[in-house]
């Protein structure tokens, strides 16, 4: 298994270009299950869940094609589908139950391996299920699999989510959109990769409003035909990013950054004492001050402070001047970083949702184990503020969502290498 070695670095300068989103491009595609027509994403990351994402939809019957070194994916799902996602490929990606809203409105049937727990939380299914069973789907859970069905179709309905999941309010919406008669999700999650799915099915054919507020209304229509569309900035590797001058000094411009996708997070980052600009370009992100202020962040759903950056964000916090504490309330582990910021000199205390970090003045490079997607690319932002060299094992999981990491760092005075197993 490679691993990525990282050198203590002076100030970071210069442009990182950031990627379409993972979160958003792992939705998109699913969605090419929805038409017989072809379905062409642009702007899609190179991250190995997208190939995953390819592997499964091929799986069951999709032809995707990869073009522009995996820039532009075109899609078609015109042959007959085959509904059984299987536990091979669905338990290597969360994401993978994407596939269920689609392949029910399609099929009227689909049997889709349970994605199971991960290293961040137990994650289970219960909301993209009653979500669907709303809309008339009767659904089973058998040897591991979800076996749902329809009888005559799905059927709008009104239908209230207990908590604004992202998945299950994008399996709703790709199944309510080839439902008969109107839908309605309340409480439904706002997150900017919904309104991009959305985007993408209104070129589709799809009859949608509401997106990006908590009630979506789908207008079922008879059938989906093909479009293109663009995947939208990738916040979480923007926000990531926007970490390196945060944390070594220096000024960074994330190219395509856009402050609507990042603004709570950006609203800590200013009380941190990091200056942010938006131009044009992208955004500007600048640490002119010594040490970075300790401030208080709580994970929320969007528009709140993202689960996705709180390991990166801890990060940052290990060397803030006074004490931080990060309250967890999207995932029930999500602070496994933290026993490894901690072998790094970090002071930080974790109970139960909250982990209060006591700055101090520098890390110190260590051996670290990289647990899960951010906490891997926590442990290399906390390298560059550290004395020596770190080594971050265990780096397929920065793989799955972020593209030529090792490239987009060194470019802007990073000293960061990978090593190849
Ligand atoms: C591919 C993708 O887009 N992944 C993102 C998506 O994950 P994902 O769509 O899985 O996240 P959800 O919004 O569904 O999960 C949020 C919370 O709801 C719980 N829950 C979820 C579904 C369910 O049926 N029952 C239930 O209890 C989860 O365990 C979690 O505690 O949103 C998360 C929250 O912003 C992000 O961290 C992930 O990066
Ligand atoms: C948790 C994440 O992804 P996934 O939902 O695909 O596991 C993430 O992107 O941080």
């Amino acid at each position: 298994m490679d691993s990525i070695l990282v050198r203590g670095n002076g100030p970071v300068t210069g442009d990182i270009e950031i990627a379409g989103a993972k979160n958003a491009c792992l939705t998109l595609m699913p969605a090419t299950l929805l038409s017989e027509e072809p379905l062409t994403l642009t702007n899609a990351p190179r991250l190995s869940d997208i190939k995953t994402m390819t592997a499964l939809l091929t799986s069951l019957g999709a032809e995707i094609s990869s073009l522009q070194e995996g820039k532009v994916l075109t899609m078609s799902s015109h042959a007959d589908l085959n509904p059984v996602a299987d536990y091979e490929i669905v338990r290597k990606m969360r994401a993978s139950n994407l596939v269920l809203g689609p392949l029910l409105a399609r099929l009227g049937h689909a049997v889709v391996s349970l994605p199971g727990g991960c290293a961040i939380g137990a994650r289970p299914m219960d909301l993209h299920t009653t979500a669907l069973e709303a809309l008339g789907a009767e659904i089973e859970l058998k040897d591991g699999y979800l076996h749902a069905t329809t009888r005559g179709g799905l059927k709008g309905a009104v239908h209230k989510m207990r908590f604004p999941s992202v998945g299950a309010t994008e399996n709703f919406v790709m199944a309510a959109s080839l439902a008969k008669g109107t839908s309605v999700l309340e409480n439904a999650a706002r997150e900017p990769e919904i309104v991009d799915l959305v985007a993408c099915l209104k070129k589709m054919g799809a009859q949608i409003e509401g997106e990006g507020t908590d009630r979506i209304e789908i207008q079922g229509v008879d059938r989906l035909h093909g479009a293109t569309h663009p995947v939208v900035t990738d916040r979480i590797e923007l926000g990531t990013f926007m970490l390196a001058p945060a944390i070594c000094g220096g000024e960074v411009t994330c190219l395509g950054g856009k402050l609507s996708l990042v603004e709570s997070f950006v609203t800590k980052l200013n009380e941190a004492g990091i200056e942010v600009t938006e131009s044009a370009r992208g955004l500007t992100v600048k640490r002119t001050g010594d040490r970075v202020k300790s401030v208080n962040v709580t994970t929320e759903p969007f528009p709140g402070f993202p689960t996705d950056l709180q390991a990166q964000m801890m990060a940052l916090l290990c060397t803030a001047t006074g004490t931080s504490v990060l309250e967890e309330t999207i995932f029930e582990n999500r602070f496994m970083h933290a026993p490894e910021l901690i072998r790094m000199g970090a002071q930080i205390e974790v109970h139960g949702g909250h982990a209060t970090v006591h700055g101090v003045e520098r890390l110190k490079g260590a051996q670290v184990m990289a647990t899960d997607l951010r906490a891997s690319v926590s442990l290399i932002l906390a390298g560059l503020a550290a004395e020596g060299e770190t080594v971050v094992s265990r780096v397929y999981h920065l793989d799955r969502g972020y593209e030529f990491v090792e490239k987009k760092l060194s470019g802007i005075g990073a000293h960061i290498e990978r090593i190849k197993a």
